[in-house]
């Protein structure tokens, strides 16, 4: 792994190369190839993987294994961290269940929710709000993943803020404001179907032109 600070931006794509570098079979793999199967400029993804993995050879790539350890490492793969859940309703709970966040150095430890009798959860607690700030401070909790109805979205992540948490995963379609060493990313996966159904209803014109 190299030393030094990486942008960013490119911290935002190094998920993005892990998850294909784990589907290659080959021994070397080149920055070409990553980049023609995430669909992203050549240029941008050698500046990325070298800024990673010092292993790469002018046009052979990297030795596959050693790309795919200093990927890990940089992304903090090699530990688990644990993430917490506010908001255990329906998508909440289905966010618990799913045991693949583990592959990414997470796991979900533990949900809060408003009425947490009626969020019981098999394999994992859900607490009440009341024990959020000294739960989470006690397990050295800082990843938040927030779905509550978005109208109880910006007094949750206050909650969630004065509880230690540092970044926060946000399912709920309301804007929330938090302190500027907080990070906040918006999941919306509407969204993403919208995109989606634009895509599909393009395809299926140019499929009708030819
Ligand atoms: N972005 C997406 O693609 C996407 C997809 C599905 C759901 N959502 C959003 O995720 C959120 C959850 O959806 P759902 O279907 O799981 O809803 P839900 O009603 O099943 O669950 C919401 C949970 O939040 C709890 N809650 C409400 N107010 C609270 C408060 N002030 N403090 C603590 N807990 C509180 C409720 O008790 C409930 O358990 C909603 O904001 C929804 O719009 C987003």
């Amino acid at each position: 792994m190299r030393n030094g600070t990486i942008s960013k931006a490119t911290i935002g794509r190094l998920p993005l190369y892990l998850q294909f570098i784990r589907t290659v079979k080959t021994e070397m793999v080149s920055s070409a190839t990553v980049a023609r199967h995430l669909g992203l400029g050549e240029v941008q993804v050698r500046k990325d993987l070298a800024s990673v993995c010092p292993a790469g050879m002018p046009k052979i790539g990297y030795p596959t294994e050693r790309l795919l350890n200093d990927l890990e490492a940089v992304l903090g793969m090699k530990q688990t961290v644990p993430a917490v859940v506010v908001g255990a309703g329906k998508l909440g709970r289905a966010l618990m269940a799913y045991d693949g966040f583990r592959e990414y150095g997470l796991e979900i430890a533990a949900a809060f929710d408003a009425c947490p009798s009626d969020a019981f959860h098999e394999k994992k607690p859900v607490l009440t709000m009341e024990q959020m700030p000294g739960w989470c401070r006690e397990h050295d909790v800082h990843i938040g993943i927030l779905t509550v109805p978005a109208v109880a979205a910006q007094e949750v992540a206050d909650q969630m803020v004065n509880s230690g948490i540092t970044a926060i995963l946000s399912f709920a379609s309301a804007p929330i404001r938090v302190p500027a060493a907080v990070t906040v990313k918006h999941e919306n996966i509407a969204l993403s179907l919208a995109c989606l159904k634009i895509a599909a209803s393009m395809a299926d014109q140019t499929t009708e032109e030819d």
